[in-house]
């Protein structure tokens, strides 16, 4: 029997790094989670041991946080892109570095009405993301956002489904609709703005959701996609996971009360889980982008 090493890469998953940039009084953070993954020939140290072509991952970290010094860790494409490409440049071995960031947000604390130089509270638990994928002297980005948490009470209705001995589910015209949702794009094209373009797409998300009426979680989610792709040209394919966070109402009647839709049961588990993908017909070829 043949037995041999398949595909692998090694990197530091979940490096935290929080830069502080100083202009003048006022305090600017950057909190991310980077995470790191090398391929190429690592035959040696996984058939014998040998670990002279292994970058170690604590080296992987702290070229993370020595990057973050040398130069503004700006957009987290760039930051992505520049660590990628080192680690492909100058090491013979590698020929792929795969870079995952996630961006936590802050927002200035305001006092007095005023926003405060340097004291911060937690966004909330969306994140925004990219992964970037460099291999010689190309690269491929994934970009996105996790955890958007959304809701509507009116607009989503969820109907004529097919019954079967074990279909209990009422027809509804009238429900909450909410998700949580975690969307990745791919890029296409070069001179991407990516603070602008990220603005974008998570608006045209929410305006979408918000103003498309649901017929079913499914048609939002695809609705939501190919507003993306029809307002901006540099994606080239979106990704949605959207949980149905399902809102029950309340059966009342035991306390003679009626229920019009304004008591809800907000469950947590089991939920419906809604995934797609958006693309464009003419799409170029992926590459090594989600793999
Ligand atoms: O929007 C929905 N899509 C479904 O597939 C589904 N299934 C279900 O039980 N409720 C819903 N809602």
């Amino acid at each position: 029997m043949a037995i041999r090493l398949g595909p692998n890469q090694y990197g530091k998953a979940e490096v935290r790094l929080v830069t502080v940039t100083r202009t003048g009084a006022v305090h600017h953070l950057k909190d991310l989670t980077v995470s790191t993954a090398l391929r190429g020939d690592l035959a040696k140290t996984h058939l014998t041991g040998d670990n002279s072509d292994v970058v170690a991952t604590d080296t992987q970290k702290n070229t993370v946080y020595a990057f973050a010094k040398e130069s503004p860790v700006g957009e987290i494409e760039d930051f992505a892109l520049r660590l990628g490409r080192h680690f492909v440049r100058e090491f013979a071995q590698i020929t792929g570095a795969r870079v995952t960031i996630d961006e936590h947000g802050w927002e200035r604390i305001t006092v007095g009405g005023r926003p405060h130089d340097h004291a911060f509270s937690r966004a909330g638990e969306e994140k925004r993301t990219t992964v970037v994928t460099v291999e010689n002297d190309r690269h491929w980005v994934v970009s996105g956002l996790r955890d958007l948490v959304v809701l509507k009470s009116a607009g989503s209705e969820f109907h004529g489904f097919p019954r079967d001995r074990y279909t209990t589910l009422a027809e509804t015209h009238d429900r909450i609709l909410a998700t949580a949702v975690t969307a990745r794009w791919r890029y296409q094209g070069r001179d991407v703005d990516w603070h602008k373009s990220f603005a974008e797409i998570r608006r045209i998300l929410l305006e979408t959701f918000a103003t498309k009426h649901s017929l079913s979680l499914q048609q939002t989610l695809y609705a939501m996609g190919e507003a993306v792709l029809a307002e901006r040209a540099e994606v080239a394919e979106i990704r949605l996971s959207m949980p149905n966070k399902h809102h029950f109402a309340v059966d009342l009647g035991p306390f003679g009360l009626t229920n019009d839709n304004e008591v809800f049961h907000a469950a947590d588990r089991p939920y419906g889980l809604i995934e797609g993908t958006v693309l464009r017909d003419d799409a170029q070829d992926p590459g090594p982008a989600w793999e």
